[in-house]
């Protein structure tokens, strides 16, 4: 067991009152899990404040108290340590509690609005292939080699995140691939780790409900990148606009990837079909089983990383032609007897929407309609929602608006706020069916042979939640079914 001396270590400390010689069961932010014998963070949230719960996890057995604000009284016995930040404080001492993982393996992280679940999952995948022992850690799910552990966020809270990377480094992991959202730069759940990369995939319109503006969210990406160590790699897409900015105080050694212009991996598209890409690839051609330009973009950045981390170009592309996407990724069904091609894709950001619409146009082989049943989430940003009400009406020859997970809002709402985004000469394509079911039975009805059908916005989630309880709810399973029921 640890001393709370030992996980205090390399935190930044403003005074400690009370031994700290003293042994430490568990580390928790969460007063409503402490048990006797575990240190009680204390942090400021989004909602409410942690420091009001210290008398709470003092009565469950707290025997430390990690703070920012003394309590006006301070109990004996128990030692009570004031620190500058206890965000920051919580991912230290999390490194700390299980002997720093990190340091012990190759750990890359992804950011950028869309493409960090692509990456990461290829990421493992290509590096599992070449024969290594790897950790994921996604949006869809978290895995320790062939071992499935089930993911509540797209970054886990600092201690669940060391638990996890101490799990992978007893299994003998020697690469791990993590998705670094905005949300856990922004709350510090990534302090105190230690990467030998970082990636960055593009920026565009997203969370705007918690970073308020976008140059705010631009800021809290840059900051991890501003604060990778100058052994790891930091790795760009020259083709956002901000690709270069996210760089530009970073002391990691610097490299891009481009499709438009010269990069150190720089890619050419020279097919793109339903069957996959052809690209070349520094000048070597290469078939990819992934589908579209936005893809493209997230091998050059897989293939990137390989060669950064030391692999042979010729075994990576050889591997990396042969692997598929992550579940609900532009994950597409045909229906047997008319042919009817049904995608589901986690679009749910303006860009993701535009660009996976973009890709199914140029797969067109005709005049095949294009149908999209799409909707926006609830408690999530709400300034998305006219624009992709728009992308959806200007890229699409039918739409039909629909629920995604609404959450605490009413799904009607916010179908409203979408339809608010469609210009007067395009409303007439569209339809608005607030039960997702019954929208996916409509855009079926309404498909004929050989028409297209994307599904946006929940991708690989098996839920839809709705008032705080989570129904089952899979657009994949739903889609196979009504394909048979309707005989299409
Ligand atoms: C908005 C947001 O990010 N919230 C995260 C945040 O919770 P919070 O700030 O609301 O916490 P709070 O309720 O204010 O509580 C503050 C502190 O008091 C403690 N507390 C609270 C109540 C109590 O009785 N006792 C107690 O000790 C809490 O444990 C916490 O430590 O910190 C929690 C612990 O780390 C997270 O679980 C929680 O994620 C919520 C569930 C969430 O939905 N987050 C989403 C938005 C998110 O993080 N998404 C990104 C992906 C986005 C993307 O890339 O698309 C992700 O990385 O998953
Ligand atoms: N490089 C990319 N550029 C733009 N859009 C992309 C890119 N890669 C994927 N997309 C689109 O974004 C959707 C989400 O992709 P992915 O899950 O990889 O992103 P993410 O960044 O992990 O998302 P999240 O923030 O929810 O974790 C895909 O279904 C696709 O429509
Ligand atoms: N990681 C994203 C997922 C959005 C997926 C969409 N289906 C929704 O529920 O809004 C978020 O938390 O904003
Ligand atoms: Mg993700």
């Amino acid at each position: 067991m640890k001393t709370l001396r030992d996980i205090l270590y390399n935190v930044s400390i403003q005074s400690i009152h009370g031994s700290n010689d003293i042994s430490i069961n568990e580390l928790t932010t969460d007063s409503r899990a402490v048990k006797p014998g575990d240190a009680f963070i204390a942090v400021k949230g989004v909602h409410v404040d942690g420091h009001q719960y210290i008398d709470k996890a003092i009565s469950l057995g707290a025997v430390a108290i990690i703070c920012e604000t003394l309590p006006a009284q301070l109990t004996s016995n128990i030692c009570f340590v004031q620190v500058n930040n206890s965000a920051a404080a919580t991912g230290i001492m999390a490194g700390n509690f299980y002997d720093n993982p990190s340091d012990k393996i190759q750990l890359v992280g992804v950011t950028g609005t869309n493409g960090k679940t692509t990456i990461a999952t290829l990421l493992f995948r290509l590096f599992s292939k070449l024969g290594y022992h790897c950790g994921l850690l996604s949006t869809v799910q978290n895995q320790i080699g062939d071992t499935v552990i089930p993911s509540t966020h797209t970054t886990p809270d600092p201690i669940n995140l060391n638990a996890l990377l101490a799990k992978m480094v007893n299994d003998g992991c020697l690469y791990v691939f993590m998705e670094v959202s905005s949300h856990a730069i922004h709350q510090q759940r990534i302090a105190g780790l230690k990467f030998a990369g970082g990636i960055f995939s593009n920026i565009t319109h997203d969370h705007l409900d918690y970073h308020k503006t976008f140059d705010e969210y631009i800021r809290v990406k840059k900051s991890f990148f501003d604060n990778l160590p100058s052994n790891a790699f930091a790795l760009t897409n020259l083709d956002d606009k901000r690709g270069m900015v996210m760089l530009q105080n970073t002391k990691a050694k610097k490299a891009t990837y481009s499709l438009r212009t010269l990069a150190d991996f720089k890619g050419k598209i020279l097919e793109n079909n339903l069957t996959g890409l052809i690209m070349s690839v520094n000048d070597t051609e290469v078939h990819f089983r992934l589908i579209g330009e936005f893809n493209a973009y997230n091998l050059l950045a897989v293939y990137g990383t390989a060669i950064l981390l030391g692999m042979d170009k010729a075994k990576v592309l050889q591997a990396l032609s042969d692997i598929q996407g992550a579940e609900g990724r532009f994950d597409y069904i045909v229906s047997d007897k008319e042919q009817i091609i049904a995608i589901v894709d986690y679009a749910h950001t303006p860009d993701a929407l535009k660009n996976v619409l973009a890709t199914i146009k140029n797969l067109r082989k005709g005049h095949e309609q294009i149908i999209t049943v799409v909707g926006c989430g609830g408690d999530r940003d709400t300034a998305k929602r006219p624009i992709m009400g728009d992308v959806a009406a200007e890229s699409s020859d039918k739409v039909i608006l629909t629920s995604d997970n609404p959450r605490s809002e009413d799904p009607v709402a916010i179908i409203h706020e979408m339809e608010a985004g469609i210009p007067v000469h395009l409303k007439k394509k569209v339809l608005s069916i607030t039960d997702r079911k019954e929208a996916i039975k409509t855009a079926l009805s309404l498909a004929n042979k050989e028409d297209i059908i994307l599904v946006a916005g929940k991708g690989h989630e098996k839920y839809q939640e709705i008032n705080g309880v989570k129904h089952h709810f899979d657009d994949k399973e739903v889609l196979n079914e009504l394909m048979k029921l309707m005989e299409k």
